[in-house]
């Protein structure tokens, strides 16, 4: 099989979810294709390196096996894995590369660095990227992103606490199940022999709600037909950072009726900014149930610059979300409106386009307490006309200068503080 790029698959999944057991697997099915493999494992030894050498045709030094130990490949190990990449397609002929990412990587970023290479940034050049100018891009193409799920174990960690460290910054494993299943084409429901039918229809029905873009397929130890995870041509950057559901849900608002297993989301906008006080008490408070939610919102006393809100699990990421389009000159706004017209919607006299404008995702969520929760949390009349800067404020404060021109409604990754509101 000759082409000009060789396809990638990346593997990502919880710890223990099933990755190394599904990659087996497909290295164990006759395929007519040459795929090369790269482990990314915790530890200093390469466990699953060395386990996908015992189960498979690939030795551990055959070159066709990369690991990349003692680091993650989203975060410090990234040039080294482009420089592996690079070496490994020039090093050798083969039509596939599969790579399974360790426990805790983020497929996002993963994703990142095969698509975009050195030129993300925050990322520091190699030698050999110096010397050669080589890099993925030239070899590579990303195919598929596969999340794999343990069913098993889905709802606790979903509701988990445990906390694990990703390169410099804390995450809890119920918030990085969630990003992990945000981001995939294909998500692997595994462990499906030790879960009965009807917690996988309620997993199924949340993971529908987090990301309505993915293939689900239910399997039980990684058992999957390959065609469903190599060479699917699935992989679409934009459509896979865009298609999670609290951005359908912010796009196209709905509110979804009670479903059988209570999995509901629900848009809240409001006219008024939050008090910041009351705001931080209610996000302190926040009910377990409330899984995802995501938007932007008016803080009193913030007039120029909108906040976006990330909040998944335990975690809670507060960024610029760009500023108000009613802080605009009138020449600006006019030519804003004519690329935009929905925006002339959610126009309001005096304070213009400011306002929380979020989606909670949850289970059997009260809509009506929440929203009332969160009603109570936005100014009263008495409010709007008193010294905004007199109230206790927790937030974040971020200048008007490091809010780019606002973007939908997320949040920008690169100014956003982890909050610990109670602290
Ligand atoms: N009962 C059952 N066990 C499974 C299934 N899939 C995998 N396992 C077992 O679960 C354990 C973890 O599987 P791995 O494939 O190592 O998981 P992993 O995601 O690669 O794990 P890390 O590399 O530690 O992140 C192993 O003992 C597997 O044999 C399944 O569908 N059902």
């Amino acid at each position: 099989m000759s082409r000009e790029t060789i396809p990638v698959t990346v593997l990502s999944g919880n710890l223990g979810a099933g990755k190394t057991t599904v990659l087996n697997n497909l290295l164990n099915t006759r395929m007519d294709l040459d795929v090369a493999v790269l482990v990314n494992d915790m530890g200093e030894v390469n466990v699953d390196a060395e386990r996908v050498a015992e189960h498979s045709d690939i030795s551990e030094d055959d070159e066709d096996l990369i690991e990349l130990s003692n680091g993650c490949i989203c975060c410090e190990l990234r040039g080294d894995l482009l420089d592996a990449l690079a070496k490994l397609a020039q090093a050798r002929e083969f039509d596939y590369l599969i790579i399974e990412s360790r426990g805790v990587a983020e497929p996002l970023p993963v994703a990142q660095t095969l698509t975009m290479g050195f030129d993300q940034g925050d990322l520091d050049p190699t030698e050999f990227y110096e010397e050669t100018g080589i890099e993925v891009m030239d070899y590579y193409e990303l195919d598929t992103t596969v999340t794999v799920v343990d069913a098993h174990q889905f709802w606790t960690t979903f509701d988990s606490k445990e906390s694990l460290m990703d390169g410099d910054t804390e995450k809890d494993l119920g918030s990085l199940l969630i990003e992990q299943i945000e981001f995939c084409d294909v998500l692997l429901l595994n462990k499906c022999d030790l879960v009965d039918k009807e917690t996988l229809d309620e997993i199924e029905e949340m993971v529908e709600v987090l990301q309505p873009r993915a293939e689900i397929i239910r399997t039980e130890h990684g058992t999957v037909d390959p065609e469903e995870l190599l060479d699917t041509s699935r992989f679409d950057f934009k459509a896979a950072s865009q298609s999670a559901g609290w951005m359908q849900e912010l796009q196209e608002p709905h509110q979804s009726a009670e479903e059988e297993h209570g999995v509901t989301s629900f848009v809240f906008e409001a006219r008024r900014p939050f008090h910041p006080e009351r705001f931080a008490e209610l996000l302190d408070e926040f009910p377990s149930n409330v899984v995802r939610s995501k938007g932007h919102f008016w803080l009193a006393g913030g007039k120029e610059v909108a906040l976006g809100i990330d909040a998944a699990g335990q975690s809670i990421r507060i960024a610029p979300a760009g500023g108000w389009i009613a802080t605009l000159s009138a020449e600006e706004r006019e030519a804003y409106f004519e690329a935009n017209p929905e925006l002339e919607e959610v126009w309001a006299e005096e304070w213009g386009d400011r306002g929380p404008r979020l989606v909670l995702i949850g289970t059997d969520m009260d809509h009506d307490a929440l929203r009332s929760d969160l009603d109570a949390a936005t100014l009263t009349d008495e409010e709007m006309a008193a010294d905004w800067s007199a109230f206790e404020d927790r937030f974040p404060t971020f200048e008007p200068a490091e809010a780019a021109e606002r973007d939908g409604a997320e949040a920008s990754e690169d100014s956003a503080e982890e909050v610990g509101l109670a602290d």
